[in-house]
């Protein structure tokens, strides 16, 4: 399987958006057209890794595509979308040689699933960044745990590097070729987190116009992260508890089994003990997941791997924005950094770093480019200059333009954090509409940039 590109052919403009909106977020990269005459062009200047392409549009529609896919670029899956009344289509289009066909109308999870089959979403390789002497002991702990296929606890405070530690436990283990699939239970409302964990029969509920597998099923052969998951009601904790003892999960609506190869691990940033404690985590689950507990400690409780992960996140940020050369950090920077206490932890060094670099002259990061959450940014000081931008681009036009964007990027994480990731709060205060919002935030994500859930 590549972490190739993915053409989307779809003659309707808003379901086209729909899909693309769907496809950026799960972090695929995607390029989209409006017709088959138009695929192929594109095809014959850009290499593709699967094409998604609607069956009924004007011209050749999606069987021309396929036939000419078919004769000149075999090795690429095609998967046709077709409407209910072409079911016919679809069954000539399997046997002309598309590799699968989506009934419209599908749910978001069903395209995922199907593209996940051919296609990696572009994850950043989140190499856990250590120094410190608690971090490296901790990182060669998950190395131990990593080959074992014992369930674990990673815990920490908010923003300590929970998920990147999942991902590295995910990666050292046998199962890295298989998916890594992370579910957020905090930001799921109830009622909506059952059917995603456990999947879904076609009308076992309205809306569900098609069967959906969940993440239980999307994560065979891989690794389940549920984030998070002390947020999970109780009555669906007994449900996940059945499925971690059984190793077999039943989709909503279904009569069936499906037999589970998955590992799982959990994070949580809440001290467990206590909220077994309080009735609000069942204490049979959290034995059964507990089976080897990780702690991230605070950031402020590590100081060595400041500097090393701000060097990090600057070298990141920095190749996102097309930076040439890198700023350092200077000694004013550093102490700041040093003797600030990251109440936030790498996530809060995260934020300031993006500014440092919005802040910079180019050639140094000093003190004064260091703005704490605790303080205001001034981000329109006047003019900032970027001399690392190539210089051979039209300088000042390109500069104005990623400086816009960079500032675009911080109102919008800023404007995210002060309505507790409410995107609908967000879109409001910022006078977007919810759709733009999501696109800005796929395209922020597709840079590298971490959006709070
Ligand atoms: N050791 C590390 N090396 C490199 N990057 C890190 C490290 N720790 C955290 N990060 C970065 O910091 C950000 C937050 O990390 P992550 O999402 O893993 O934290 P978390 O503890 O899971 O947060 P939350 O509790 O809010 O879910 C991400 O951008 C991540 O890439």
């Amino acid at each position: 399987m590549s972490e190739g590109k993915l053409l989307l052919v779809e003659d309707d403009h808003s379901l086209r958006e729909a899909l693309l909106d769907t496809l950026l977020l799960a972090q695929y990269e995607c390029v989209d057209v409006c017709s088959a005459e138009d695929a192929i062009i594109k095809l014959k200047i850009e290499s593709f890794d699967l094409v998604i392409s609607d069956v009924q549009m004007e011209g050749i529609g999606g069987i021309g595509l396929l036939n000419y896919l078919q004769q000149n670029q075999a090795q690429v899956p095609v998967l046709l979308m077709t409407a209910y009344a072409t079911i016919d289509n679809a069954v000539n289009a399997i046997k002309l040689g598309a590799v699968d066909y989506l009934a419209k109308p599908f749910a978001p999870e069903v395209l995922l699933n199907q593209v996940s089959r051919y296609l990696k979403p572009k994850i950043a390789q989140n190499m856990p960044i250590v120094a410190d002497e608690k971090s490296l002991a901790l990182l060669k702990l998950a190395e131990k745990v990593a080959s074992s296929d014992a369930s674990v606890m990673i815990m920490g405070p908010s923003g300590s590097g929970k998920e990147v530690l999942a991902r590295y436990i995910h990666q050292n283990s046998s199962r890295d070729n298989g998916p890594f699939i992370a579910i957020n239970c905090a930001a799921i409302p109830e009622n909506m987190l059952e059917a995603t964990l456990f999947g879904y029969e076609k009308g076992s509920f309205t809306g569900a116009y098609q069967a959906c597998p969940g993440k239980f099923e999307q994560a065979q052969g891989g690794t389940l992260l549920l984030d998070e998951i002390t947020e999970m009601d109780l009555s669906l904790q007994a449900k996940l508890l059945r499925v971690l003892q059984e190793r077999e999960v039943e989709r909503l609506g279904g009569r069936k089994s499906i037999k589970l190869n998955i590992r799982v691990l959990a994070t949580s940033n809440r001290d467990l003990k206590a909220v077994v404690a309080s009735g609000k985590f069942r204490e049979d689950l959290y034995y059964r997941i507990n089976v080897f507990p990780l702690t991230w400690p605070s950031l402020s409780q590590r100081p060595a791997d400041i500097l090393p992960l701000a060097r990090h996140l600057l070298a990141r940020h920095g190749a996102k924005s097309g930076l040439l050369e890198l700023p350092s950090l200077d000694e004013t920077a550093c102490r700041r950094l040093l003797t600030h206490r990251w109440p936030g932890n790498v996530r809060e060094l995260d934020n300031v770093i993006q500014r440092a670099l919005i802040l910079t002259n180019g050639e140094f990061i000093v003190g004064s480019d260091i703005i704490l959450d605790t303080q205001e940014v001034h981000i329109s000081q006047g003019p900032v200059e970027h001399p690392l931008h190539s210089s051979n681009k039209p300088a000042e036009l390109d500069a104005l333009g990623d400086e816009l964007k960079a500032q675009e990027h911080v109102i919008i994480l800023e404007t995210l954090n002060m309505c507790q990731g409410s995107r609908k709060l967000v879109a409001e205060k910022l006078g977007i509409s919810a759709r733009t919002l999501r696109y800005k935030m796929a395209k922020m994500r597709d840079m590298g940039i971490e959006i709070p859930a």
